[in-house]
């Protein structure tokens, strides 16, 4: 059975008080009666700080990106092994916002993972196609690529250490969501592409979130579908009774 999966990305938002303050009231969440592991991803400052509010709490801590290096001269950046040192277990890798705005290219991203994964953090590697791939029905070919040139450089056996994130741009932030159809349509798609390439064990293994305006009132129908294992929540991520919903429609 695969791991289902609901974490947070609080992308730019929270200050240490602010942080501290979303932590607590997380952790007054009874999350035991969800079968969903729990995962936020505050802001690089905040994470010290979640680990030791979150010690003895079920919920783990993922960073929100990393370096590719180990350590040296990379002014303003911050390293696996860093990351690991204050108590991050994951990194997202290949979020949206990354690749457009900061133009991280697949290369790239196929470092990070090689990084993350030498230094025992698991990946949750993101993908997905903006509004005009879509429109023009490329979708499957944008998520296959995606892993191709991010993800299929590494062994099967690096697979476990794997989450794969599907995010279609065009649902980030805007208050539309893929339809739960169209959803299971590309997850499913995407376990495909897995078992072409490592094996339908290891297909069948790899938990695959959906992000996208994942809110509470929608996120139990998502959910639902056979191949959509959990979710990476943004803008509903940031208020513990709206996050705690999402983890509570598993
Ligand atoms: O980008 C996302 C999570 O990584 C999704 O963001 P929203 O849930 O705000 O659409």
């Amino acid at each position: 059975m695969r791991t289902q999966i609901v974490a947070g990305n609080w992308k730019m938002n929270c200050d240490l008080d602010e942080s501290q303050h979303l932590l607590n009231a997380l952790k007054q969440k009874d999350f035991s009666k969800s079968n969903a592991e729990v995962i936020v991803a505050p802001p690089f400052t905040n994470l010290y700080a979640a680990h030791k509010t979150l010690e003895n709490s079920s919920i783990k801590i993922s960073s929100q990106n990393i370096n590719e290096n180990d350590k040296g001269a990379y002014t303003g950046e911050i390293s696996p092994s860093m990351l690991k040192s204050v108590g991050v277990e994951y990194a997202i890798i290949g979020h949206s916002e990354r690749r457009a705005i900061y133009e991280e290219s697949d290369d790239l991203l196929a470092k990070k993972v090689t990084a993350a994964l030498k230094h025992d953090l698991k990946v949750m590697f993101c993908i997905g196609e903006d509004l005009e791939k879509r429109k023009a029905d490329k979708h499957f070919e944008v998520v296959e690529e995606q892993l191709k040139n991010g993800l299929f450089h590494i062994d099967a056996s690096e697979m476990k250490d794997v989450v794969i994130a599907y995010e279609p741009v065009w649902a980030i932030g805007t208050g539309e969501t893929a339809s739960p159809e169209q959803a299971q349509e590309i997850h499913e798609h995407i376990r495909k592409i897995l078992a072409k390439q490592y094996s339908q064990e290891i297909a069948d293994q790899t938990s695959i979130l959906y992000g996208g305006s994942v809110k509470p009132n929608n996120a139990k129908e998502i959910f639902a579908k056979k191949d959509v294992d959990g979710g990476l929540i943004g803008g509903a991520s940031l208020d513990a009774d709206s996050f705690a919903e999402i983890v509570m429609s598993f």
